[in-house]
């Protein structure tokens, strides 16, 4: 099997490429590249590596008729078109906690910076004057901090403002009271925090709810000589607004280390501006980080890719490299029993339930889920697989249902897919044989016991003497070579169900002269 091939297209730590290496993959690091480069290039590739300057549009994804997985170095995803993504199949991933103290950090410095003008005093002492008192600065202790935003960055900014012996006001639609308290903040709505805070520090992704979340009305409403730091993601500061309020003296001085356009314009209203001072996305910019984010995104790339373990995916549940290979056979059965009853239910099939029991039922639901998804839709798309399958479902408004069983049943582990049709619920089960082999257990009540795999010709039939012949004979008068035989019934002289499995492709006229046979109800040329 040949190795798996990674793009690396943005600076990263040489740890990501070694970690690729060691790790059996192929990695090229090619960094700089225009749009168009990039996407006559991508097409050979099953993984790319990326930071914030690779943009990963819909057109990118297009070209990437080989990607498996994207990684982000880094938080913000905002540079992938995630539901593009999905759609495509193609896993997304980030590094959620490799950087967020260095960007806590970054934070604090550009607070201190503010309180003390630090970067003008400097400017101006290196220029050969000595302006002691011009520089009159504010002390931090004492004073509030208003957080917007609380999640992993925001946390440790709070911790690191409490050390400071600063109050912490946060506002953070999903802070709960009790994590408040763990953190030692005050929990507040955003008009309070405005009303409180000496310095704000913005610590939110850039969303519909919270793009010009610090607007000009918010900022004038803000309490007089507030200083503003964002670290977080341009657009959420208006930049015009804030331009004006820094000259009336309304924001007393704001730090951005990111802005709405990046890089910004030379001539950038805000450049120049009394009180402002900004530094080009260095939030994450430490040797610590960058050794983090890129060892986390390389072994979370090469792990997907080389045994199918799935961390810190925005579009794909977990799935740790221990789990993989123990699931791994429970996926082919999934995936194998969403497809067949794909195949043999008929009319527009608006709920699926998986049931898992005995040993499955220990195991992770939603990465089965998704398999079985993966074979069930693949009924409408030739491109589904377990990424997007669940989204295509959500799309087509499939009510999926998961159940667990804690009973014990005949076979040591099972799942059981059932649709809800017109004429009632249809149902496939199956099992592993030496916990690796998967087996079909029953079809639509009937026990029955075969590996679904290639080209199979399921029959229902009545259960009557001479038919295993007539069937045997079409077959090869047709030049179709039988592979395997399977046969269930629910009771002896009722209907029984043959499931063949054969060399090649059933023709639609094979199809139809078995319909015709003696005794014959059903008769449907499967593929798997
Ligand atoms: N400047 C940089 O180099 C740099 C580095 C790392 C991260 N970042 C950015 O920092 C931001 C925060 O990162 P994080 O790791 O803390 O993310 P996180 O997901 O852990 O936290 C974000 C928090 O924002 C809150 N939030 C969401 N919508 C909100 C709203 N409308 N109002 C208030 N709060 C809201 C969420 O509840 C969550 O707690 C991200 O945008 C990330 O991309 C920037
Ligand atoms: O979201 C992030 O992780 C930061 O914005 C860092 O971006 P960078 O990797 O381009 O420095």
């Amino acid at each position: 099997m040949s190795k798996p091939k990674v793009l690396i297209s943005d600076k990263m730590d040489p740890n990501a490429a070694k970690i690729f290496e060691e790790r059996g993959c192929d990695v090229d690091v090619i960094t700089g590249e225009t749009p168009e480069e990039l996407k006559a290039r991508i097409a050979d590739y099953d993984g790319l590596a990326i930071r914030s300057s690779t943009k990963v549009t819909a057109e990118i994804i297009d070209a990437a008729t080989n990607l498996k997985v994207i990684g982000r170095a880094g938080i913000g995803v905002d540079n992938v078109d995630i539901p593009y993504a999905s759609s495509k199949g193609v896993v997304v991933m980030n590094t959620p906690f490799g950087n967020s103290i260095t960007t806590a950090e970054h934070a604090i410095a550009l607070m201190m910076a503010l309180a003390r003008q630090i970067p003008e005093a400097n400017d101006q002492t290196q220029a050969g004057k000595w302006p002691k008192s011009a520089f009159m600065g504010v002390e931090v202790t004492g004073k509030t901090l208003g957080l917007i935003g609380a999640g992993n960055i925001g946390s440790i900014v709070a911790s690191r403002a409490l050390g400071l012996r600063m109050k912490v006001v946060a506002y953070d639609p999903f802070l709960t009271e009790d994590r408040a308290i763990e953190l030692g903040v005050e929990k507040a709505d955003l008009d309070t925090l405005l009303s409180k805070a000496d310095f704000i520090s913005l610590h939110t992704p850039l969303t519909d709810q919270t793009r010009n979340i610090l607007s000009r009305e918010r900022m004038e409403a803000a309490k007089p000589g507030v200083r503003i730091v964002n670290c977080a993601r341009g657009g959420l500061v208006d930049e015009a607004a804030l331009k004006d309020l820094l000259e009336s003296g309304q924001v007393a001085g704001a730090a951005l280390d990111v802005f709405e356009t990046e890089p910004p314009a030379p001539d950038h209203p805000l450049f120049g501006t009394k009180n402002f001072i900004c530094t080009p996305h260095l939030g994450a910019s430490t040797t610590e980080a960058q050794v983090n984010v890129a060892l986390q995104v390389a072994e979370q790339m090469a792990d997907y890719l080389v045994n199918g373990g799935v961390t810190n995916a925005l579009n794909m549940p977990s799935l740790s490299a221990e789990e993989a290979p123990k699931l791994r056979p429970y996926m082919a059965l999934a995936e194998n029993l969403g497809s067949l009853v794909s195949q043999l239910a008929h009319g527009n099939l608006t709920q699926i339930s998986i049931e898992r029991e005995g040993a499955a039922a220990d195991l992770q639901g939603k990465p089965i889920t998704a398999a079985v998804l993966a074979g069930f839709m693949r009924r409408y798309s030739d491109s589904v697989n377990m990424v997007n399958a669940p989204y295509m479902a959500k799309d087509r408004g499939l009510d999926v249902r998961e159940v667990r069983h804690d009973r014990e049943g005949v076979y040591h582990t099972l799942l059981r897919v059932t649709v809800a049709t017109s004429q009632g619920d249809r149902s496939v089960a199956g099992t592993l044989f030496g916990n690796e082999a998967p087996r079909l257990v029953e079809i639509f009540g009937v026990g029955i016991e075969a590996e679904l795999a290639g080209h199979m010709l399921y029959i229902v039939n009545e259960d009557a003497p001479g038919f295993i012949g007539r069937i045997g004979t079409l077959l090869g008068e047709n030049g179709i070579n039988i592979g395997t035989f399977h046969l269930g019934r629910r009771e002896a002289g009722g209907e029984a169900v043959l499931l063949l499995s054969v060399d090649q492709p059933i023709p639609p006229e094979v199809e139809r002269k078995a319909c015709e046979l003696e005794g014959v109800k059903v008769v449907k040329a499967l593929s798997f």
